[in-house]
């Protein structure tokens, strides 16, 4: 069985008469990767505090590696936790080179001083956190980033057994951010880790497990897709967002649902069908239902990215199983809606002999105001799999009424004219 490497017990924090943690306990298994999240000032920071003994909690206890923090001396401890603080209070006069050797402290006795080991062990942790270019430079002299990068490798070089990181990529530009999170997940399962972050996603790609702080306690514990749901995050920031699977590590990941507020607020909304597939919709069905107008779509496989366009965004959506061609059903449900609808989108999706009734149906639709998108002023050219009955399908669109145009912005003015009867 996995040893536990950091405990804590109903932790209670005070500032004056605000409870900034109540009752939080939490586990963490040795060589686990474990991050923090929560809104500004729910008590991330102070929780990593309270761990680390900066400061002393009015109640609960801490064990680090089976022993009440209490029991270390300061020296002891810094050899079973490093901690690398938010704030980072800058000592005037030190190289980054004597900023990292501070590391080594707890291992020197009061009048020793560092061996050759240590100095090596210093280069190393340079040499991770691609900081030993630096060295000689001061540390109120280099940017906050690098200062961020070499408090890591002050960390690294005090060799404890956990880490604790208070949001260790705040001030990183992405490809550090990548860097040092994947440095710092490469240390585990020797080193146990404990990191705050903000950004969610980098904590589901990078964390084993995550907790989930709101208002001074902990909501959530677990893997990050039993974290990062979203019900947890609505309830947590307010903010609605879409969870999907991360296409290379199976773990969740969470797309901003951005709400627009209409621009059209007056008369009735013109109601737009959207026939696209393949992602080819989704522009358009943001730019129109951004917009204010009535925007349904399909028919749209149930896997198309189409479909999860459409389902964010709220727009109604006849949908297919996957890699099924379209149903009665479901035609009946198309047919309804554009029987309803003001005007039709067809965006430049490939058509194929899956999806072809989504055309034919608009053929016996007339009197439906019918505009193409096709950037290159052809409609279809080379998307057509059915072997030229897209084409003549198309072509007969057209020579029907159907309007071509470029771009969004032309759709969009089309629309308009339509909307105010200006055409
Ligand atoms: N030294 C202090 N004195 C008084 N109040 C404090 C002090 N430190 C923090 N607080 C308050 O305690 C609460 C929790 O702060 P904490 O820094 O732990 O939050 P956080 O979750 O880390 O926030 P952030 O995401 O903004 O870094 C906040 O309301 C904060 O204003």
């Amino acid at each position: 069985m996995t040893a536990e490497m950091i405990r804590a017990e109903d932790l209670d924090v005070r500032y004056g008469d605000v409870q900034v943690l109540d009752a939080v306990s939490l586990a963490v298994n040795e060589g686990t990767f474990i991050g923090i999240l929560g809104p500004n000032g729910c008590g991330k920071t102070t929780l990593i505090r309270a761990v680390s003994s900066v400061i002393n909690p009015a109640a609960g206890a801490v064990y680090v590696d089976g022993r009440d923090v209490g029991e270390y001396s300061p020296r002891e401890l810094a050899t079973r936790l490093g901690a690398v603080p938010q704030e980072t209070a800058v000592s005037f006069g030190f190289t980054v080179e004597e900023i990292v050797q501070m590391g080594r402290h707890p291992y020197l006795g009061r009048l020793s001083s560092m061996k050759e080991a240590d100095y090596a062990i210093c280069r190393e942790a340079m040499d991770l956190t691609s900081t030993a270019h630096l060295a000689d430079r001061l540390i109120t002299e280099i940017s906050g980033g690098e200062r961020q990068r070499v408090l890591i490798a002050r960390a690294l070089a005090q060799q404890p057994k956990a880490l604790l990181l208070d949001e260790p990529t705040s001030h990183l530009d992405i490809n550090h951010q990548i860097e040092i999170l994947s440095i710092i997940r490469s240390l585990t399962p020797g080193v146990t880790v404990i990191a705050v972050f903000h950004d969610l996603n980098l904590a589901a790609y990078f964390c084993d497990r995550l907790i989930l702080m709101e208002k001074a306690k902990i909501v959530a514990v677990g893997t990050p897709a039993e974290v990062l749901t979203d019900a947890h995050i609505r309830q947590v920031f307010d903010v609605p967002m879409m969870v999907r699977i991360h296409p290379l590590t199976g773990r969740p990941y969470l797309v901003p649902r951005y709400e627009p507020a209409p621009a059209v607020s007056t008369g009735t909304p013109l109601r737009v069908h959207v026939v696209c597939g393949g992602g080819t919709g989704a522009e358009t069905m943001y730019a129109l239902s951004s917009q204010g107008y009535q925007v349904t779509a399909g028919v749209l496989s149930a896997n198309d990215s189409d479909c999860t366009t459409a389902e964010g965004l709220g727009i109604p959506v006849v949908r297919e199983s996957p890699f099924a061609p379209v149903s009665e059903r479901s035609l009946a449900e198309y047919v309804a809606l554009l029987e309803r609808a003001d005007a039709v989108v067809i965006t430049e999706m490939p058509v194929g002999p899956g999806n072809i009734a989504n055309l034919r149906a608009l053929e016996q639709s007339p009197g439906l105001r019918i505009f193409v998108l096709a950037r290159d002023g052809t409609p279809l050219s080379s998307r057509d799999y059915t072997g030229g009955d897209a084409t003549a399908l198309f072509s007969s669109l057209c020579r029907g009424g159907a309007v071509t145009v470029r771009d969004i912005p032309s759709l969009v003015a089309h629309l308009a004219a339509l909307r105010n009867g200006t055409v």
